[in-house]
């Protein structure tokens, strides 16, 4: 894979309702980057995704946007916030419906269309569920299966809209190594997310957003600071680098 970035976002604004939520924001995504969106609620993190995906009116550039619909599936995934599955359909059948943008002109799976599901399934721990009711599963394993669908697309962008939220610890963990894996292959990640320990430990990157302005840009280590943490989010914490990889746990609300 080319050094090319995959993802190139220059001015970006969005105003909703009269209101600017999104305020000129410029960033470049290149390959091997699991980068963390982080910021207070309604900071703009969604929007931010919706915007370079195309899907709502922004002005400034996102090259994704600019793409027609068709080369877009194919070289970025999205996982929206909202847990949705409105089927009935098999855990095998929604992660297949990931493939759609790979399908030929009779629209069947090829034998490539099952060998990329059933090695998605395998990596989010989902074989057990692939013969059951997608919408009888519970909230963490329905978002499991809708990552898993999002990932089965295959593409080098792979955009998710806090996708641990809800998950238990051992699988928060295992989809933030399986996104290292898949920036390890060459693709990327962006992330948006709550739990900062998680950011810390398995982002190469993140992105702070306040009010709709992007206020840091870096590694975590270097925007992880006592300063960021209190202007952005209001709270004290406390981070350390450890034999076993950075902590950070948050300590108080400040007044
Ligand atoms: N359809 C809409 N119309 C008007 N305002 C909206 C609309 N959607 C979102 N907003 C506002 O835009 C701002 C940014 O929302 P957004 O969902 O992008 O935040 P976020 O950072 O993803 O938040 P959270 O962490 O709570 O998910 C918020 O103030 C929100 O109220």
């Amino acid at each position: 894979m080319s050094n090319e970035p995959l993802l190139s976002v220059s001015g970006l604004s969005v105003t909703l309702r009269g209101r600017p939520v999104l305020s000129d924001v410029s960033f470049d995504v290149g390959p091997h980057e699991v980068i963390g969106l982080i910021g207070a609620n309604g900071a703009g993190k969604t929007t931010l995704m919706r915007a370079c995906l195309g899907l709502i009116d922004h002005r400034g550039h996102s090259s994704l946007a600019d793409l027609p619909p068709q080369q877009r599936s194919k070289m970025a995934a999205w996982m929206p916030q909202a847990r949705e599955i409105a089927w009935p359909v098999t855990v095998e059948t929604l992660v297949m419906l990931g493939r759609i943008p790979h399908l030929d002109a009779r629209q069947r799976p090829s034998q490539a269309d099952c060998d990329a599901v059933d090695q998605v399934l395998k990596a989010m721990g989902l074989e057990e569920f692939r013969q059951r009711t997608a919408t009888r599963l519970s909230g963490g394993e329905q978002a499991r299966a809708l990552l898993a669908r999002a990932m089965a697309q295959d593409t080098p962008l792979l955009m998710a809209d806090e996708p641990i939220a809800g998950l238990d610890p051992a699988h928060q963990i295992s989809t933030m190594q399986s996104f290292a894996r898949l920036a390890q292959a060459g693709r990327s990640v962006i992330v948006s997310l709550h739990d900062l320990g998680l950011a810390a430990r398995h982002c190469t990157r993140l992105i702070v957003l306040d009010k709709g302005r992007i206020t840091a840009d870096g590694a975590p280590g270097d925007v992880l600071t006592p300063d960021l943490i209190r202007d952005t989010f209001g709270i004290t914490a406390w981070y350390e680098n450890t034999d076993q990889g950075p902590v950070f746990q948050p300590l108080e609300v400040l007044e």
